[in-house]
């Protein structure tokens, strides 16, 4: 194969000429005068287009039969951000004759097919118009479509008119044919697409959701996100950068990024799926008092921070969790999840033992960790500032770092973190720690274990209490919706009632009945939980992480020295084109 896709000439860039080498893995192309190389892996040539071509801001098309444009992934630093921003990079070469010309169209096309056999063809996209700052469709039209019109992707777009309308189609369309799914929009956005497909994964395999022990199918369907709402926390620890030209080109060039999905039960009925953060305590706090502040936009974060910070809240639980094995890692090894990171590679060759086959990957080959015996649970009691388990590192563009800086995107694991209640000063250092590089752990009254699980339930005698709260909290009982599947869906259920164009997201009856501010004069005893990003009407509730549920176009955050393309060699190139298979 090797040398059947070699293929090495003169070719011209403007008035230089230059020697080009196709090796199979890698296209080369060298100054001949000047002696400088540019070098790009095949795996990351978007397009090769006949004459001289240009995409992006509009396509133009300049059709001279001796030349070929080549599409590539181009990277530079973002300075601020953990990833690295790609660009759409092209040149354009000329030959000495067409016959060359179209030799090296078909070379380059078919090294492209050969080394990076995962692409999409077929995606299905669906748009919220009213996410973030409503440039979804814009950013769409300008940003992305361009380029997958030139890497050949036929993509049916749906422009949501309301919320939940990208998950029922999920659950209740044809998805025959597709690859993947995109989503343009944020973090809600995402997540409706999350539940849309693991019900309809596990509606098709005949699994029982709300029985928390069972292990859960994983999804055929890749998700791809277009980052294009207010929050983007999956976007960012995933990709590490906000933009939608690098999220386009991951979709692309077929990127996988593999990904633990935490399920959250309350008295054996599913109520949601979690990747980022589900919080108790400060973090539930926060997103009660927001949602009562929609109209200051993402301030209202800031604010609600603040209010809910000199309330100096603690309340009483129980914890217990499942630990996760601590020889293989620890939430304080100071190790990064990045892109082709081992200790996730491990589980995907654990959880797929024949995934070399790509055909195999969501086969009956599939293993769950849940087979392993499970270990002994741990059981804490006491007042906690905040009580949060996430599944990956949780960064976002205020804390680079996140939650949890050394949590693994698909290990089969989730960091813990029990903050004891303290002094409001030791409190606000600990999230303070999140904006910079200091040890948010390293703090007496902050704990953090890796767990495959965790129960969380109020000590004797509060159960009532909770259960008025939560009561008020969601309007009444009568709110409760079970969804097709089985699930409960009441929060995300009452955003379908709204026609389109109202705010994307609101709890309009939400009374947080949690923070009056400075002025209450009694501290309420329970807190709320905070679901990424969903207020969840349950105290008790057990969570269980499931290793690599669903399938991201992503890789991880890149390493911004060693992902350089001139500096990558054969080897390393192959290495991490087969991690991606
Ligand atoms: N057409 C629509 N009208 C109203 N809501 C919608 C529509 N389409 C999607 N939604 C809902 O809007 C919510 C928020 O969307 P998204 O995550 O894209 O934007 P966001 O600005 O990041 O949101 P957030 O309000 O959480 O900051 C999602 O939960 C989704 O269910």
């Amino acid at each position: 194969m090797e040398t059947d896709l070699r293929l090495e000439s003169s070719l011209w860039v403007g008035n230089k000429r230059h020697r080009a080498v196709l090796t199979g893995w890698y296209f080369n192309w060298t100054d001949v005068d000047k002696k400088k190389t540019i070098s790009v892996p095949v795996a990351e040539v978007v397009g090769v287009e006949e004459g001289q071509v240009q995409v992006l801001p509009q396509k133009t098309v300049v059709e001279k039969d001796k030349d070929f444009t080549v599409f590539y992934v181009k990277r530079s630093s973002t300075g601020g951000s953990s990833g690295l921003l790609w660009r759409l990079g092209q040149t354009q070469f000329s030959c000495p004759s067409r016959v060359l010309r179209d030799q090296w169209i078909k070379q380059l096309r078919t090294a492209v097919k050969t080394h990076s056999p995962l692409r999409p063809s077929k995606l299905l996209v669906f748009i919220n118009p009213y996410g973030g700052k409503k440039r979804g469709r814009q950013i769409y039209s300008s940003l992305v479509a361009p380029l997958f019109e030139l890497a050949g992707i036929s993509s049916n777009v749906i422009v949501t008119e309301r919320a939940n309308q990208a998950r029922d189609h999920l659950l209740k369309k044809d998805l025959t044919d597709l690859d993947g799914v995109v989503c343009v929009g944020g973090d809600g956005m995402f997540s409706e697409l999350l539940h849309g497909l693991i019900d309809r994964t596990q509606q098709e395999a005949g699994l029982c959701v709300n029985d928390p022990a069972v292990a859960l199918q994983p999804c055929p369907l890749h998700i791809g996100i277009i980052p294009a709402g207010s929050t983007d926390c999956v976007c960012y620890t995933t990709v590490g950068v906000i933009d939608p030209v690098t999220s386009a080109l991951h979709i692309v060039l077929g990127d996988s990024q593999p990904l633990d999905v935490c399920s959250v039960h309350h008295a054996s009925v599913l109520v949601r799926y979690s990747v980022s953060l589900v919080g108790y305590g400060f973090y539930g706090d926060v997103l009660a008092e927001s949602e009562k502040h929609r109209w200051m936009g993402p301030l209202r974060y800031d604010y609600s921070g603040t209010m809910v910070y000199l309330s100096n809240r603690s309340y009483q639980g129980v914890v217990e969790y499942l630990p996760a094995d601590p020889l293989l890692s620890s939430p304080r090894d100071k190790t990064r999840c990045l892109s082709g990171c081992t200790l996730c590679s491990r589980s995907t060759e654990r959880l797929f033992p024949n995934s070399s086959d790509s055909g195999s990957l969501y086969s009956a080959n599939f293993s769950s960790f849940s087979n392993d015996s499970e270990g002994e649970w741990v059981r804490v009691e006491g007042s906690f500032r905040c009580v949060s388990l996430t599944c990956m590192s949780s960064s976002c563009p205020k804390s680079p770092l996140g939650l949890s800086p050394s949590a693994h995107l698909a290990d089969g694991t989730g960091d813990l973190v029990l903050v004891w209640d303290t002094h409001p000063l030791g409190f606000l250092k600990f999230l303070h720690r999140h904006t910079s590089t200091q040890d948010q752990f390293d703090l007496p009254f902050v704990e953090v274990h890796r767990v495959k699980a965790i129960r969380f339930s109020l000590p004797s005698g509060k159960e009532e209490e909770a259960h008025e709260a939560v009561v008020g909290q969601k309007g009444g009982p009568d709110e409760e919706v079970y969804t097709d599947t089985g699930s409960w869906s009441g929060s995300q259920q009452r955003l379908s009632d709204r026609g389109p164009g109202q705010e994307t997201r609101s709890h309009q009856k939400t009374v947080s009945p949690f923070l009056c501010g400075l002025c209450c004069s009694k501290s309420p005893s329970v807190s709320v939980w905070n679901c990424d990003g969903e207020i969840l009407p349950f105290t008790e509730i057990l969570c269980r992480v499931h290793c690599q549920l669903v399938h991201l176009y992503a890789r991880g955050i890149e390493d911004g020295a060693a992902a350089q393309n001139s500096n990558e060699d054969d080897t390393r190139c192959e290495r991490r084109c087969i991690l991606h298979k």
